[in-house]
């Protein structure tokens, strides 16, 4: 990221999520966001230029219609002079369709415009959650931001269309009717002004329920679209699990939850309409009462009173369109504070700056300092100095004494999701007997479950004191059950987070004090179970790698045996994979994966070797393929095979956050009880 998004303020901990910035901050947590009006202003100020054009024509549509009464009372005044008309009644027509014509093009520019806001707010929200830190997305739901980007855009559109598009004009409209009237016959207007404030009284009370309502909706749609985005995306399980009409069932739920909502909001809004239109009635029965009497007496002309009821017209209907711009307005700030939260959360690079200044200041004795005091474990068979060779070259990556816990937000969405997916299993009678969720190696069964669910805490740390070198064009394995934190491991490298204490050096150099893309930009990640992405083949190999050309990404496919995918499609890399690469097996989804991160070529390739068990022969294919990688660079690999581990230079062991081990496979089984049980289980002794 460019300096100049830099934000100066220190973070106190890197992993710990800074709070939320912004005007619209969460307030109480049942109102959501709000954003108040002057947030909406900055998305008109993009479009001054055409917005002063509509101004201008504003104020050219106001005049041509005010002009029409005095139009009309001169005609009256003369037909009761038995004067001539001359060019009179022509230019009562000119100003007709001058005013209707002017108005066309004001809407036009208006409806641009309101497009034109949507669309750049898309944007905005597009550029900013890309860039938003992973504990965001592990903390959010994906549909729930999809349906910010998609529906609370929409919402503005709406207000500048409907609301403010009308109001600009109406407003000039308005003001010179009441000018007009107050000359006509101010009495009339005072009474009238009186009846008109009542009923704008009552609406701009409303309006604030309406706003509060449409906040509350638009978090429903929210969480209505995270709804269906797990049914949708995990369709073949429900399906399997005979799911499919518990989904329907939930999904319908919170589809209801937001019916309800607006069917409240509609209550509201039809509040308004008969305001409107008792203010509408009562000011007419007053003008022609009230100015009845009044022409009766001699006060007032006849051509006069038509006239006053002429703007009349022109005062209320405006305030019709004022009504109608207040519920839209109020709709749109609430989607708007939902845009705003997201807009005002800092980017994952927002705070590099301060933590690698803080990070390079630290004196020189300190680190030293937290070198030396590094806990090495106890069985540690390999000194990193043994590892670095004679050369006493920097390792390519170094932990050191890395403890790590995850945020507490992302703990407790985590912990969430897993109890929900926990109600599911349960509700589908689905044995759950045999199922291990997050860290609960070693315990089974629903109360596993649970103890796992529960064990995700924030008081947790994931990793407690990790140290451990990789030295630059060695293979180096992570082992160790389900929840020992080599998964994570692989993410603090990539600096998906930083840890809570501790260090991690890429050659030497602290990560932190790294630009993150010239970091990444040495590091191939694939991660656990790597998504394919819709597409070809050629669309997921040049993910990282956009000018790779096809003889570039044919050589990589076969280096990690997916000749065969190529020659069973005439169109070659660019055959489709299917939605989630649905046409590809399992075992080649994750040589495809491979094959992305290798055609970068980085000099170091961070691999989470898939959970998923592989047959005989993709399992051989995968090792070739890792074989293959590890030519001429640095590898680190998550193996939950050992096969594909035991001829590595090193191998971590690690065990509820802690290395228990380090050495060549030999030797482990020589010294490591936990990694002896591993290889045990998996027939290698
Ligand atoms: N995004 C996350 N949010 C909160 N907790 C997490 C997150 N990812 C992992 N954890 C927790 O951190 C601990 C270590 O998880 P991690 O995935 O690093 O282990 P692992 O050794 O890679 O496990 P596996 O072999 O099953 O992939 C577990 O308790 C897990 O529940």
């Amino acid at each position: 990221m460019p300096s100049a998004d830099l934000d100066e303020a220190p973070a106190a901990t890197e992993a710990t999520p800074r709070p939320r910035r912004g005007r619209s901050r969460r307030g109480k947590a049942e109102e959501g966001p709000r954003a108040t009006f002057a947030q909406l202003l900055p998305y008109l100020f993009e479009h001054k230029r055409t917005l002063a054009v509509v101004i201008v024509l504003s104020i050219l549509s106001a005049g041509a219609s005010l002009v029409q009464p005095l139009l009309v009372g001169q005609v009256i005044t003369r037909v009761q002079a038995g004067l001539d008309l001359g060019l009179l009644i022509w230019a009562l027509v000119g100003f007709v369709i001058l005013a209707s014509l002017i108005s066309g093009w004001q809407h036009y520019l208006l409806q641009r415009t309101g497009t034109a806001v949507v669309y750049s707010s898309r944007r905005r929200l597009i550029a900013r959650i890309l860039h938003l830190p992973i504990s965001e997305f592990d903390a959010r739901r994906t549909g729930d931001l999809v349906s910010r980007v998609g529906s609370d855009t929409t919402l503005l559109y709406a207000a500048l269309t409907q609301g403010l598009a009308d109001s600009v004009g109406n407003a000039l409209l308005f003001v010179g009717a009441l000018v007009a009237m107050a000359i006509i016959d101010p009495l009339l207007l005072g009474i009238i002004v009186l009846v008109i404030g009542i009923s704008v009284l009552g609406v701009v009370t409303l309006s604030g329920r309406i706003r509060t309502a449409s906040t509350e909706q638009q978090e429903k749609v929210g969480v209505l679209a995270s709804g269906v985005e797990r049914a949708v995306g995990s369709i073949r399980t429900v399906r399997a699990s005979g799911a499919t009409q518990r989904e329907i069932d939930a999904v319908t739920t919170q589809a209801t939850d937001a019916y309800t909502v607006g069917v409240r909001i509609a209550k509201v809004s039809a509040l308004v309409v008969p305001i409107a239109g008792i203010a509408l009635q009562v000011s007419l029965l007053v003008v022609i009462g009230l100015g009845g009497f009044r022409v009766a007496t001699g006060a007032l002309s006849i051509a006069a009173l038509v006239t006053f009821i002429m703007f009349l017209f022109m005062l209320i209907a405006p305030l019709g369109s004022f009504f109608g711009a207040i519920t839209s307005v109020s709709q749109a700030l609430g989607a708007l504070g939902r845009i705003q939260e997201v807009l005002d959360l800092p980017t994952e690079s927002q705070d590099d700056a301060a933590t690698a200044a803080r990070v390079a200041a630290r004196p020189a004795a300190e680190a030293r300092a937290s070198a030396d005091q590094r806990t090495r474990p106890a069985d540690s068979l390999l000194d990193s100095a043994d590892l670095l060779g004679s050369a006493g070259l920097a390792p390519a990556i170094e932990f050191r004494d890395v403890r790590f816990r995850y945020p507490e937000n992302v703990v407790a969405a985590r912990r969430k999701a897993e109890s929900e997916a926990l109600a599911v299993l349960e509700s589908a009678h689905v044995d759950t007997s045999t199922i291990v969720l997050g860290d609960g190696a070693g315990d089974s069964g629903l109360d596993g479950l649970a103890d796992a669910a529960a064990s995700v805490s924030a008081d947790s740390d994931v990793l407690r004191g990790v140290s451990f070198s990789v030295p630059r064009g060695t293979r180096v394995a992570l082992v160790g059950p389900s929840g020992a934190g080599k998964s994570t491991t692989l993410a603090l490298i990539e600096r998906f987070y930083d840890p809570t204490d501790g260090a991690i050096l890429l050659d030497g150099t602290d990560v932190r004090t790294l630009d993150r893309d010239d970091l990444r930009a040495q590091l191939g990640y694939v991660e656990q179970d790597a998504p394919t992405l819709a597409g070809t083949i050629g669309d997921n190999l040049r993910l990282a790698s956009p000018e790779a050309t096809d003889a570039e990404c044919e050589a990589v496919l076969r280096a990690v045996n997916l000749g065969e995918v190529l020659d069973r499609n005439p169109l070659g890399v660019d055959a489709p994979v299917g939605e989630s690469g649905v046409m590809l097996s399992g075992g080649e989804r994750q040589r495809l994966a491979i094959a992305r991160a290798l055609l970068a070529a980085p000099p170091i390739l961070l691999l989470d070797e898939s959970t998923s068990s592989l047959d005989g022969l993709n399992e051989q294919r995968m090792r070739e393929a890792i074989d293959a990688v590890a030519a001429g660079r640095t590898l680190v690999v998550i193996a939950h095979r050992l096969s594909t581990v035991v001829d590595s230079d090193h191998i971590v062991v690690m065990e509820h956050g802690r290395v228990v081990g380090q050495g060549t496979h030999s030797e482990l089984v020589q010294t490591t009880p936990l990694y002896r049980d591993l290889a045990k289980h998996q027939l290698l002794v």
